[in-house]
């Protein structure tokens, strides 16, 4: 007698659909400040299945504010024509509640950027407000189990801001992006020893998004046909690797806003896909990545501040590697950044 499965995989070889895995549910994700420059980048690398995978159907929710509303309307009629098969619609609205209503992801880039010759910090007084009225929108209509990158600077700022008011939402849920430092990190040593970037890992940014973070490659290795290889000792030296490559590093989006008038966009939007990717998807073994995360006061850092660490990501939840040798160097260097955020802090509060 034929089983129903025999009968199914005969049944299968004249229509192939019979056999296919149910389709994913979507996932909704939410994009703030999607008028502007990296969320016209960004938009199209997550309907395309870069963020959450080839297989994953999405719905894009899309905020800005009113005075924007033509381009915005502009970016969801090019996502139509683009007839992207994973894109399952399109929410497009000036209003808060309606963007953060039901949302699984929220990328929120809304925000002023800096101009050349302003620190991130300088945008403290123009978008901490904006993050304290989101954190009320995200605890009220997001989906429970929100996860949450913010983008804007000062991001790990912002994100303490959002974590602050929105204390609902579990701290670990609300994370900062730090990653685009750290592709910076491994695309500036690829550069030295002239090997692919892909086969860079391990590159560490400790601190604030802000030019006393800490590019740190002393953990770092490279792939190489004699197996991995410590990223110190194929440089071999050690004044490039304390000097060059962080202040490098610490000044590229300066350096990316002097030769564009306009920060980094594609650049930012991609390491925002890399960062929820790995974050929900997981990180390869082995390797670790860079995330703005809540302190809880590994490495003798404050807690209290969002500050970036090596993680490594499993089954949707994030975790700091510990046990790494810290240096008298890299103390000093950690410490500054921890105190630049505690003065961002109490700046920051001064405005709310
Ligand atoms: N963390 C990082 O690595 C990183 C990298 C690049 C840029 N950034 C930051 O990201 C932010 C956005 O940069 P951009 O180049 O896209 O700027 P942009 O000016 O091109 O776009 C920002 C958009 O946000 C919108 N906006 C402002 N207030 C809003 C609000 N309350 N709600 C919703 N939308 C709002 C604006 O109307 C605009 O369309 C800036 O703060 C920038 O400094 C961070
Ligand atoms: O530098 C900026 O102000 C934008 C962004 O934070 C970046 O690092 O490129």
């Amino acid at each position: 007698m034929m089983t129903s499965n025999s009968l199914l995989q005969r049944l299968a070889k004249w229509c192939p659909w019979l056999l296919r895995d149910e389709p994913k549910k979507p996932v909704k994700v939410l994009v703030t400040g999607a008028a502007g420059q990296i969320g016209y980048a960004i938009v199209a690398m997550i309907a395309r299945g870069l963020m959450l995978g080839a297989d994953q159907p999405v719905v894009l929710h899309m905020l800005d504010l009113p005075f924007a509303a033509d381009a915005l309307n502009g970016v969801r009629m090019e996502l139509i024509d683009a007839a992207l098969p994973l894109l399952r619609g399109v929410v497009a609205t000036s209003d808060e509640a309606k963007a953060f209503e039901g949302v699984n992801v929220a990328i929120l880039i809304g925000g002023w950027p800096r101009k050349d010759g302003m620190e991130r910090k300088d945008l403290i007084s123009k978008n901490v407000t904006i993050y304290k009225s989101q954190a009320t929108a995200l605890q009220q209509h997001a989906a429970p189990n929100c996860k949450v990158l913010v983008v804007a600077n000062p991001a790990n700022t912002n994100a303490l801001v959002l974590k602050e008011f929105a204390p609902a939402i579990p701290a670990k849920n609300i994370t900062c992006l730090t990653r685009l430092d750290h592709n910076r990190a491994l695309g500036q040593v690829a550069e030295k020893l002239n090997v692919h970037v892909g086969d860079v890992k391990n590159a560490i940014i400790w601190g604030n998004h802000s030019s006393t973070q800490f590019p740190d490659a002393s953990h770092a290795t490279v792939c190489t046909d004699r197996g991995e290889m410590p990223v110190r000792e194929l440089v071999a030296d050690e004044k490039w690797l304390r000097e060059e490559f962080v202040s490098t590093v610490q000044q590229r989006g300066a350096a990316v806003i002097k030769a564009r008038k306009q920060s980094s966009s594609l650049s930012a939007a991609s390491a925002a896909c890399d960062h929820i990717r790995d974050w929900i998807l997981g990180t390869p073994k082995g390797t670790w990545v860079s995330m703005g995360v809540y302190s809880d006061g590994s490495y003798g850092v404050p807690e209290g501040v969002f500050y970036s660490f090596p993680v490594t990501c499993e089954k949707g939840e994030w975790s700091i590697v510990q046990g790494l040798q810290i240096d008298g160097f890299a103390r000093t260097k950690m410490d500054a950044s921890a105190t630049e955020l505690k003065e961002e802090k109490s700046i920051a509060y001064g405005f709310l």
